[in-house]
């Protein structure tokens, strides 16, 4: 596992803002024509870029780079930055936020080039720089995505020709993690090749990006068409596009699959990008794709064969998305698994189904189906809050391992490597 490693991150963010500082000097022309004329407004010249700046009753405004933002005064009192208020060498708060007055208002509020300075009743003074303001600010906010990402069908992907990464590169280089990191983040999916096949290389791949996810299913998971638990995964039959442990309260977030052997037919994986479907169903039937988002569902693993006795549920609703920028974060798709649906009204249920057929058409259009034979050797990172996986029937004795991986682990690596997550 990585090390923290926050002042390369805290240096990567101050070169993101100094990039936008140049951008949107150039989007400056019109901003005058947007001040109401009845309040009294500051305005000053920070550097190159102009502010304005009005305390209103209740909450403060600011138009800086082409920008109206509004700030509540609680908020601006709970995020000072000061040595009393916040320790900026472990980035937490030292600030009571209780022992604030909820309808606190600053004392006076003045411009200092680049520097904001709020005197609270108490005397206390909080400084904000505006550029700082304006990247914390939610309208900045809402109009950014928290994970870029290339929504994929079959041609894109094919197109995109992404490569695998070598089993070496990716585990002696930070070029190779870096390169298989961005790929992932991306597409949902990645390859590393060259893999000797084996249970311990994999597990070696797996813990160099992420922490293992140990399940009911175990740490390290092995297993064949031999019926040992009470789960389809465990025969030879096709099973259909579907996320794992929907049944979770939280889904697994990573899929590790290498295929260790197969001697017989058939068995290849299948792979449809579930954002990918989504977006078409947002684009086809808002209404639909905003049901979706809003119904929670149960799902449900029971299970009872030999020693192994699991009743677990999982509740939330088939696409779950951020509410301040509608960004989807996961899909929660198993069919086989869904628990009844007990917990919605009858005229809902049935726009519910319609919704979920629509979802489920596009998910099964064959043009969004990407069909790979896995190898020995050639190991398979899947997202599992976005990618669905399923696979063709089989004959023949086929030995798959792999386990899931913790989502907040692999981003928290990729992030440290500087990319966007
Ligand atoms: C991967 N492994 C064989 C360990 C487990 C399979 C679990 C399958 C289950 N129906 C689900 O979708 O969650
Ligand atoms: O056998 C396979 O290829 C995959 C089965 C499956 O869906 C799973 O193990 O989660
Ligand atoms: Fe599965």
């Amino acid at each position: 596992m990585w090390c923290h490693k926050l002042s390369h991150l805290q240096s990567s963010l101050q070169n993101l803002a100094k990039g936008r500082d140049i951008c949107q000097a150039l989007h400056l022309s019109n901003f005058k024509s947007l001040f109401p004329l009845s309040i009294h407004w500051y305005h000053t010249a920070s550097k190159s870029l102009k502010c304005t700046w009005h305390q209103h009753e209740d909450h403060f405004e600011l138009q800086y780079a082409n920008t109206v933002m509004r700030f509540d005064y609680i908020w601006l009192r709970d995020h000072c930055r000061s040595a009393s208020c916040y320790n900026s060498k472990t980035h937490q708060r030292n600030l009571d936020t209780a022992s604030v007055d909820l309808c606190i208002k600053p004392k006076t509020i003045r411009l200092d080039e680049s520097t904001l300075f709020f005197t609270w009743p108490d005397g206390h003074v909080t400084r904000y720089d505006l550029d700082w303001l304006m990247k914390n600010s939610y309208e900045e906010q809402k109009q950014k995505v928290i994970q870029p990402r290339i929504l994929w069908n079959a041609e894109i992907y094919q197109q995109a020709q992404v490569p695998a990464v070598d089993f070496h590169c990716f585990l002696e280089t930070n070029e190779g993690l870096k390169k298989f990191l961005q790929n992932f983040l991306l597409y949902g999916i990645a390859f590393v090749e060259n893999v000797p096949p084996t249970q311990e290389h994999t597990e070696k791949l797996a813990e160099r990006i992420s922490l293992i996810r140990e399940t009911i299913y175990g740490r390290m998971w092995y297993f064949t068409s031999d019926f040992s638990r009470g789960d389809t995964a465990y025969t030879k039959l096709a099973l259909d596009r579907h996320t794992d442990t929907t049944y979770f309260q939280e889904p697994c977030g990573i899929q590790v699959f290498h295929c260790l052997k197969h001697e017989g037919t058939g068995g290849k994986t299948l792979l449809v990008d579930g954002f990918y479907a989504a977006q078409q169903v947002l684009q086809k039937a808002p209404e639909e794709f905003e049901l979706l988002s809003k119904v929670p569902l149960k799902h449900e693993y029971i299970e009872n064969i030999g020693e192994c006795h699991n009743h677990m549920i999982g509740v939330g609703p088939v696409l779950n998305i951020y509410p301040w920028n509608k960004e989807l974060y996961l899909i929660r798709y198993n069919n086989y698994d869904r628990a009844i649906i007990n917990t919605v009204p009858y005229d809902v249920v049935h726009r519910w189904y319609t919704a979920h057929r629509t979802l489920t058409t596009e998910l099964r259009r064959p043009e969004n189906e990407l069909w790979v034979k896995l190898k020995p050797g050639k190991v398979l990172f899947i997202d599992n809050w976005r990618v669905l996986h399923g696979r063709e029937s089989f004959t023949g004795y086929r030995q798959l391992c792999g386990c899931y991986l913790t989502r907040d682990d692999i981003l928290n690596t990729a992030r440290l490597l500087g990319l966007h997550a």
